[in-house]
């Protein structure tokens, strides 16, 4: 077979691939009138994971799971954007993870704004400026983000999804070789992250290590200035057309990092593997034993605690805490039910969503 022939292959694939999307389009918009009489929302992650779930099941390569997620994941954002384009929010600047992990859910053709803070997410949630706002939770190996849990305390909105992804540092420089750079430009974050590739390709020139706000504008800066160079996202070094001198730097490959789609008002379906968000507001008393009574009725419930973090009620003269809690199950199950029935009164759910492994 010549090249010729192998190309006109793929070209037929290409135009039953491209039917078959069409057709499948259709199909979508007709799950958009059905969804429009009864004003159900348009995004559901629980049937797109269920979708990938089961594609996963039957494939036989030579595509991996990663590439199946990646593809479906665009193929859905574009169904949705043809029902009604959307709005989402990321905490910003562009060429942060926060936007890589927007992207990857949202696709390439919806709208996005970006935003310099998390609180600023939030408030176009709330005021419905954008559909969805994606911003981060946890990093495993740097902890959890306390402004977010703060703001979910604070705000009137729902968990749509979470979404874990991996964080994988780049350095990026007009330079040739680690020799020519007299300055790198990161966030702390990542400098701390990184700190085993720094020592050992720099240990005899000593660059100057220079600490930004984002790693994208660490990119942009070095973009500008060929003796530098950034530690940043690979998503940012693409975004300022820097070149990347190396992969995947970080100390620790298994750095990832927790976001949550948050929305207005969102209820998924039960999906089969979700978890639930919530704040408790445990009275405040001197009685001892409240949080211990309050985590034996799960206890007894046998609803498995993921997460548990206290926080200080802000404008308290003492020192009282509100928990945010994270467990395993959909907040309708019968047993989280009979916790609501005894603790309700001081329980916000905040959602419930397929659990993202
Ligand atoms: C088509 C639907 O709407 C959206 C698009 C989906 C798709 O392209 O398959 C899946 C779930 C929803 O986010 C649906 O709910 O089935």
């Amino acid at each position: 077979m010549t090249l010729e022939d192998v190309r006109q292959e793929i070209d037929k694939l290409d135009d039953t691939l491209l039917e078959l999307l069409n057709q499948r389009m259709n199909w979508v918009h007709k799950v958009g009138e059905i969804k429009n009489k009864t004003k159900a929302v348009i995004y559901r992650p629980e049937r797109e994971k269920q979708i990938i779930e089961r594609l996963f099941e039957q494939n036989k390569g030579p595509l991996n799971k990663d590439a199946i997620e990646a593809i479906f994941l665009e193929i859905f954002a574009a169904a949705r954007n043809i029902e009604l384009p959307e709005r989402i929010a990321y905490l910003g600047p562009e060429g942060s993870f926060t936007h890589q992990a927007a992207e990857s859910r949202f696709g390439a053709m919806s709208e996005y704004v970006t935003l310099p803070t998390i609180k600023a997410v939030f408030e176009a949630v709330e005021t419905e400026r954008v559909r969805f706002g994606v911003i981060p939770i946890e990093n495993n190996q740097e902890g959890i983000v306390y402004e977010t849990v703060d703001l979910l305390n604070e705000t009137q909105v729902n968990i749509a999804a979470e979404l874990k992804i991996p964080v994988h540092f780049t350095m990026a420089t007009e330079a040739e070789n680690p020799s020519k750079i007299k300055r790198i430009y990161s966030k702390d974050i990542a400098f701390r992250q990184c700190r085993g590739f720094l020592n050992k390709y720099f240990e005899q020139t000593h660059p100057e290590e220079i600490q930004v706000e984002s790693t994208s504008k660490a990119a942009k800066l070095a973009a500008e200035d060929p003796e530098a160079a950034a530690i940043c996202s690979e998503i940012a070094a693409k975004l300022f057309r820097l070149p990347v001198l190396f992969k995947n730097i970080e100390d620790n490959s298994n750095n990832r990092t927790r976001f949550f789609i948050i929305s207005k008002t969102f209820e998924n379906q039960p999906s089969g593997n979700d978890k639930t968000t919530l704040v408790a507001r445990l009275p405040k008393t001197d009685e001892s034993g409240v949080l211990a009574n309050f985590l034996m009725d799960f206890k007894e419930q046998n609803i498995n605690l993921t997460k548990i973090e206290s926080r200080p009620y802000k404008g308290d003269e003492d020192f009282n805490f509100w928990f945010f809690v994270e467990l395993l199950g959909y907040h309708k199950d019968e047993k989280f039910q009979e916790i609501l029935n005894k603790h309700g009164d001081y329980i916000k759910v905040l959602g419930s969503y397929v659990r993202n492994a």
